[in-house]
């Protein structure tokens, strides 16, 4: 239903490419993240798919019709795609109904429509109240069902929750996914957060200087990464560099990179009843409690520090750490 070919955008002549050569599809009803560092250029490419940008080059087809390309460009409100930003956007003189009114004027029975989407959202007793009236998670509701009333084909989501604090931020995400759930629009969301995108997408797509490194199921790219950039974004992890590996007699082929998530490191492994193929032995630097787990920062007799975490309370100043070679991630870098 997107199809998304060779697009490419440069903000300086071409000197710099915010986007370059990107090319990837969505089927419909598939709910797509889109994670990457900042600057990488996670809203440019959703500004050019909204028609708020123009692309350099390539291409974008919305359900087989072309809306940007070399030598056409459909106008944003023309594009059938519902936009909901992180700043809500709803106009503050327009009561909850008119604001959901507004993108549907056109249509026949505009009001039963724009009561269904206040339903959908949860706030059917809303609708005369005006937007300072409601919380931030309320008001980010009502930009959703704004966004849902002209049936879009595509709905973008760009960093949504990231007004909102920690607790409100999981609360509203997943009440918002249950509710697109409820419909069969196709997402993109855009979002810095991977446990948000963990949480509710099929397909990730990540980028990196503006490029796509990976896209694959959100339960793959946590086990299967294809670059450390990859990895990295989804939990601490480091890599084995040769100190690493001498530190843990763990010789390991040096036409690939090879990186451990810092949470498969295990801590005094022999006492925790749990085989390692490889250890060594740690001074702790630092223990910080969080909660009911420690962080620990220890320096390897090679000099390399990591960071580790353990639930056991009993942190002798020197201990030993381990993992499994099954835990190894190897790239092609
Ligand atoms: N209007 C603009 N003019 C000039 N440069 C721009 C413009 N918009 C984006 N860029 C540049 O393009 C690159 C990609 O930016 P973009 O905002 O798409 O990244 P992002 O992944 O969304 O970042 P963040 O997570 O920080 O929002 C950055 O280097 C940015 O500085």
């Amino acid at each position: 239903m997107l199809k998304i070919d060779s697009l490419s955008k440069s903000f300086d002549k071409g000197k710099s490419y915010a986007l370059e050569n990107v090319t990837f599809d969505l089927k419909v009803g598939d709910v797509c993240a889109i994670v990457g560092e900042s600057g990488s250029g996670k809203t440019t490419l959703v500004r050019l798919i909204a028609g708020l940008e123009r692309p350099d080059s390539g291409s974008i087809l919305l359900d087989g019709r072309t809306i940007a390309s070399m030598n056409k460009f459909v106008q944003p409100e023309k594009r059938k795609i519902g936009l909901v930003f992180q700043e809500y956007a709803l106009f503050p003189h327009l009561t909850i109904l008119d604001n959901v009114l507004y993108g549907i004027s056109k249509l026949k029975n505009k009001k039963n429509r724009a009561q269904e989407m206040l339903d959908l959202v949860g706030l059917s007793e809303m609708g005369k109240r005006y937007p300072h009236q409601l919380s931030g998670g309320q008001q980010q509701r009502v930009a959703l069902a704004r966004a849902l009333a002209p049936e879009p084909s595509l709905l973008i989501l760009d960093e949504p929750f990231s007004n909102l604090d920690s607790m409100l931020r999981t609360q509203l995400r997943n009440e918002v996914f249950d509710i697109i759930k409820k419909t069969d629009v196709t997402v993109l969301f855009v979002t810095h957060d991977t446990q948000d995108a963990l949480s509710v997408a099929d397909e990730i797509l990540i980028l990196q200087h503006g490029k796509v490194v990976q896209k694959d199921a959100a339960a793959n790219l946590y086990v299967k990464p294809n670059t450390l950039y990859v990895a990295s974004l989804f939990g601490n992890t480091v890599r084995i560099n040769k100190n690493i590996q001498s530190a843990f007699h763990c010789p390991l082929n040096e036409e690939c990179c090879h990186a451990i998530r810092n949470e498969k490191i295990k801590v005094n492994p022999a006492a925790m009843d749990s085989d390692c193929d490889y250890i060594t032995n740690a001074q702790v630097m630092k223990k910080i409690v969080l909660g009911d787990s420690i962080q620990l920062l220890l320096k390897l007799d090679s000099g390399e520090q990591l960071t580790v975490m353990t639930q056991d309370t009993n942190i002798a100043d020197t201990i030993t750490i381990g993992f499994n070679s099954k835990d190894i991630l190897q790239f092609n870098e």
